[in-house]
């Protein structure tokens, strides 16, 4: 099976490598600039310092190269994959697209899978997902991630399987989809409760929360529960909640102290918050933790005020 990687960010950069152990892979980068430079460098210094680019991926800014692949891995963020999914479909029809971003599309409250669908029809979605930095999966630490796809596919689970990184399979895209996308938004919660130095069981306390409200909202989307106990809901949010190598952790870390984060550093929680707080207020399902990260994030309310307000709640059964 051929295998390109379109998006050379850091999670794309490290699938490349990983993957390349099974055979030559093919990774696009939109600048033309940054593929001559890791193609030749055979690193990509401005996403992921130090690990090295095996011989076999081929770096290219050419779309139509990448995409003469059978399978694509998508690895662009969540906020630009609707424009670039409309922007190369003639390219990408009747190939397998396996989305490796975490979001839902502000834009059109859809994740990558819906994005997917409207833009490829002709294509198979499949969701990459689960807990994993980048710079573990390149450095070849042990890692394990949900493939989702819409008929159980077993040879696919096979192409994308590494010496290091281990597949499970699963058919529950929407399961798999919102694990992945609400994760994010609790751990910008958690990273405020660190920055706020409101200590570890409070943490504890959002964290299980975050998970009760993560399943409630992916069930009444149709998601089946096991899903999200699953690598890519209670494993990616037990990682991303509690680790500074998650981008999403620092800039809640940095809210939390009133510090500034960089803008140019991706942090998919911040438009996912919102876009679950839309989703969610239409829906009337309940979700107080999303809620007030959103508010949090769009500065609409203190880190005081979100933690008054969120123990003022009324005192139910758990
Ligand atoms: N970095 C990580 O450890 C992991 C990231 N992810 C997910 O992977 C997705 C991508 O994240 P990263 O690679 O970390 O981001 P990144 O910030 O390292 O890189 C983003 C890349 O996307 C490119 N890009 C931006 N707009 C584009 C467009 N319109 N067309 C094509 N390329 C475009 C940028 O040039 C950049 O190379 C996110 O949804 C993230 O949640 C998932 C698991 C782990
Ligand atoms: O998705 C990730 C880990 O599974 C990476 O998290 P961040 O985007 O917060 O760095």
């Amino acid at each position: 099976m051929s295998i390109s990687v379109l998006g050379a960010g850091a999670f794309g950069t490290a699938l490349a490598i990983t993957l390349a152990q099974n055979g030559p892979v093919t990774l696009w980068a939109r600048d033309a600039d940054h593929a001559e430079e890791m193609q030749r460098t055979r690193e990509n210094s401005r996403r992921l310092k130090g690990p090295r680019l095996p011989e076999n991926i081929s770096v290219t800014a050419e779309i139509a190269l990448a995409a003469r692949s059978e399978t694509a891995l998508l690895a662009v963020p969540m906020q630009r994959t609707g424009a670039f999914l409309a922007e190369h479909a003639g390219l990408l029809q009747s190939k397998t697209l396996v989305s490796c971003s975490k979001g839902i599309d502000l834009q059109t409250l859809q994740g990558p899978s819906a994005l997917i669908r409207q833009f490829c029809p002709d294509a198979v979605p499949a969701l990459l997902t689960g807990p994993s930095f980048a710079a573990d999966i390149a450095r070849g630490l042990p890692t394990a991630l949900t493939l989702a796809t819409p008929e159980d596919d077993e040879a696919l689970q096979q192409a994308l399987s590494t010496p290091s990184l281990r597949l499970y399979r699963t058919t529950d895209l929407t399961g798999a989809e919102l694990g992945g996308a609400l994760k994010n938004v609790y751990a910008i919660g958690a990273g405020v409760v660190i920055g706020a130095g409101l200590g570890d069981s409070a943490r504890a306390a959002l964290m299980t929360r975050s998970f009760a409200e993560m399943v409630r909202f992916a069930v009444a989307q149709g998601a089946r529960p096991e899903t999200l106990s699953g690598l890519s809901g209670f494993g990616d949010l037990v990682l991303t909640c509690t680790s500074p190598l998650s981008r999403n952790f620092r800039f809640g870390l940095a809210l939390g102290a009133g510090e500034a984060f960089d803008p140019s550093v991706t942090v998919e929680g911040v438009a996912t918050a919102k876009a679950v707080s839309i989703l969610a207020e239409k829906r009337k399902i309940d979700m107080p933790v999303a809620s007030m990260i959103a508010a949090l994030t769009e500065a609409r309310i203190s880190v005081p005020e979100a933690v008054l307000t969120l123990l003022a709640r009324p005192l139910k059964q758990e």
